[in-house]
């Protein structure tokens, strides 16, 4: 990794939920490839917004699947965050403008979110990356470096879609709360609603790519040390060719921009005052399982609980599905409740 990044080459390291292995796929030259052909097997990293997917063509690459080791890493719950008023206020206002808009009707849901910055407290940001592996055993963990990008981490709860060859698999993934030892999640009517309305959009988008849709019923589902609302659903792609209008109706997903989804996407590009960049963006492997060999496998993840590291700074990324009844202060202190998921690794 270190190799890569003094060459500026692109690599993407990742684990997948429960997983005990690691796998790392490393171009072996400095081009920048996007992705044009859906076809094509490698690894993808793609914005919130615009089709410019980064590519790691898995011609290009070399590819090395590792155990891991266990190390016993036990994260430290973080220093309290010291909360930086003029951002507070602005996020705030961010949300009542969204609560606003979506009392007009024009919307159902639309998530806010913004950014904040956190000093890394090592210098071997490969130690980061193994604090992450150690800490989120369930989510899909990951390192990216592309020049286009920059250096790029995050321990993602989303799946965007997994694919093996006709049988697709999404989330509908709405609703936080903190997670409590010892005591089970009681949702509101409000939360289940809201979680409802994503698996709703998700059924109605997919039918007309799909057959044999199924959906377990919503649990709750714990991500570090918070929990959200999910449903599995499956489904049949009519054409395995029909990946990419799948992939393209999902993202960007109710649970990192609203419903409906264009209009939503554009209120947040004309509302938040900074670039999510990646972030809400999705990654993962395409038309190929890298540590198996197996082809046709595609698992994508949204990148949410993610960061973007320059140098010793970390630059957080944290949002969230607002409704009708959200509480501007509230959803504040939820964004600083999901930067701990970074915060304890740094
Ligand atoms: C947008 C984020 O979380 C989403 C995923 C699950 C639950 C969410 C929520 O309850 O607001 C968010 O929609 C984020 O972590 O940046």
């Amino acid at each position: 990794m270190q190799n890569q990044l003094q060459e500026q080459r692109p690599f993407a390291v990742y684990s997948k939920p429960g997983s005990a292995t690691v796998t790392g796929i490393f171009q072996t030259n400095i081009e920048e490839y996007y992705l044009t052909d859906f076809t094509k097997q490698g690894f993808v990293f793609a914005p919130f917004e615009g089709d410019k997917y980064l590519f790691i063509p898995m011609q290009e690459s070399d590819v090395i699947t590792v155990t891991i080791e266990a190390n016993g890493f036990a994260p430290a719950e973080p220093q309290p965050v010291a909360i930086n008023p003029e951002s507070k206020l602005g996020f705030e206002d961010l949300v009542a403008r969204c609560v606003t808009a979506i009392k007009t009707g024009a919307f159902g849901k639309l998530v806010a979110s913004r950014s904040e910055m956190a000093q890394l407290s090592v210098t071997d940001i490969t130690k980061v990356y193994q604090n992450l592996l150690y800490a989120y055993p369930n989510a899909f963990k990951y390192m990216f470096f592309h020049p286009a990008s920059g250096l790029w981490m995050g321990a993602t709860p989303e799946q965007l879609l997994k694919a093996q060859n006709h049988t697709i698999h999404t989330v509908a993934l709405a609703g936080t709360q903190l997670y409590k030892e010892d005591e089970e999640a009681v949702w509101e009517n409000k939360e289940k609603e809201e979680q409802q309305f994503v698996t709703d959009f998700i059924l109605n988008e997919l039918k007309d790519y799909t057959n044999q849709i199924t959906t377990t019923q919503p649990y709750t589902f714990r991500a570090g040390n918070i929990v959200h609302i999910k449903t599995d659903i499956s489904a049949e792609l009519k054409e395995a060719s029909l990946l990419k209008e799948v992939l393209q109706t999902l993202h960007p997903t109710p649970a990192v921009c609203g419903l409906p989804k264009t209009k939503a996407k554009q209120f947040i590009l004309d509302n938040e005052d900074y670039n999510r960049e990646y972030y809400s963006g999705f990654l993962g492997e395409l038309n190929r399982d890298f540590a198996t060999g197996k082809q046709a496998q595609t698992d994508l993840f949204v990148n949410l609980r993610c960061m973007k590291i320059n140098g010793n700074v970390a630059q957080l990324f944290i949002g969230c599905g607002i409704t009708k009844d959200s509480n501007p202060e509230k959803e504040f202190i939820e964004t600083v409740n999901k930067s701990m998921t970074m915060r304890r690794v740094l």
